[in-house]
């Protein structure tokens, strides 16, 4: 098995940790004093001080990181709430990468306030590590064992670990449980690191590009899944370039851009978009037409009664979640 001191412990949040997450406790049966499979989840449950506190898992004021002379990022205000899903987006360069390792505790920041899960992440400690899940961008290297071996080596480090069956199933991996990591796909790859975040039931789960690489079947699979995960009441703060997979899952969206967040709504009302206009088009025996508008219903009743009916090739838009967002981060696309 893998020693638990791996580089592949990052991939479920933590290169070289000072304490392992504590091992599961093994309940026996009464009946048979077998041990069961069963996982005891109240060592997790006692370590929630915060939750009744406060209902907010992200808290971040002034947070500030440089690199020499170069500030990549600069957070005035943030916080994200418990059972949300909050997706980060900005362009190459942005900052995003940066902002997440610093609430994932992997990089520290150098001044201001920052609170996750009721700790400043520079001083976290293993009880609150085993609270937080991280899939990073980069898959790792599993070596010579099979996706169930992993699975399993990763939940036996943390008490209330979900069910390895119950995962694969989760994650679309169940028919490739035995085969060995090196021969998955690059998306049954990134199936499984999504899968390692997930072992050990966190919290707080931070996604970057989760789906590169996943057909879209698997895809909206996916989707499903995260969702669930919040009916559960998981925080999950997602990175993506995919505006549709934003759109779809994000309650709210943060656009970041040369490390600061320019805007922070609702993918609906970001950069102002419920009130763009609307554009009504059609084409005629003239050409193309285009008409914006803040009232298309009306737009389209005056057309059809001028055309007396039928309006020939008829398209209303509005902009999407894409063209806000170009426009927003502008030069910095
Ligand atoms: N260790 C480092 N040393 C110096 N500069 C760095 C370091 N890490 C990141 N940067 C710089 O900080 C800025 C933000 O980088 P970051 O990786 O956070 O961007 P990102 O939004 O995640 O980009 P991408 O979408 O490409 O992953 C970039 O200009 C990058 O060059």
């Amino acid at each position: 098995m893998l020693a638990p001191r791996t580089r592949s412990l990052v991939q479920v949040g933590w290169d070289a940790p000072d304490d392992p997450p504590a091992p599961p406790r093994v309940h026996r049966s009464k009946d048979t004093g077998t041990p069961s499979t069963a996982r005891c989840a109240e060592p997790n449950r006692r370590l929630r001080s915060i939750d009744v506190l406060t209902d907010r898992v992200i808290q971040a004021r002034n947070v500030r990181k440089s690199y020499g002379e170069r500030v990549v990022l600069d957070v005035d205000e943030l916080s994200v709430e418990k059972g949300e899903i909050f997706a980060l987006l900005g362009p190459n360069g942005a900052g995003k990468t940066t902002f997440t390792e610093i609430l994932e505790g992997l990089r520290s920041h150098d001044s201001g306030e920052l609170s996750v899960l009721g700790e400043d992440p520079r001083r976290a400690t293993a009880a609150w590590r085993t609270r937080v899940g991280v899939v990073l961008q980069d898959s790792q290297d599993y070596a010579q064992l099979t996706v169930r071996e992993i699975l399993e080596h990763f939940a036996s480090l943390y008490a209330g670990a979900r069910d390895v069956a119950e995962l694969t199933h989760a994650v679309g991996l169940h028919e490739q449980r035995d085969q060995l990591a090196r021969q998955l796909s690059g998306g049954q790859r990134r199936r499984l690191d999504v899968a390692l975040g997930l072992v050990g039931r966190p919290e707080v789960l931070f996604l970057d590009e989760p789906t590169t690489g996943f057909d879209p079947e698997v895809r909206r699979q996916f989707w499903e899944l995260i969702l669930d995960l919040r009916r559960e009441g998981t925080t999950i703060v997602l990175t993506t370039h995919y505006l549709d997979e934003a759109e779809h899952l994000a309650d709210r969206v943060a656009v970041i851009s040369a490390g600061r967040i320019v805007d922070v709504d609702t993918p609906q009302r970001l950069g102002g978009r419920h009130l763009a206009k609307a554009v009504v088009g059609w084409n005629d025996e003239h050409g193309a037409h285009r008409m914006e508008t803040e009232d298309p219903t009306g737009a389209v009743l005056e057309l059809a009664g001028r055309y007396g009916g039928d309006v020939p090739q008829l398209t209303v838009t509005r902009p999407t979640l894409e063209d806000i967002y170009l426009h927003m981060i502008g030069d910095n696309a």
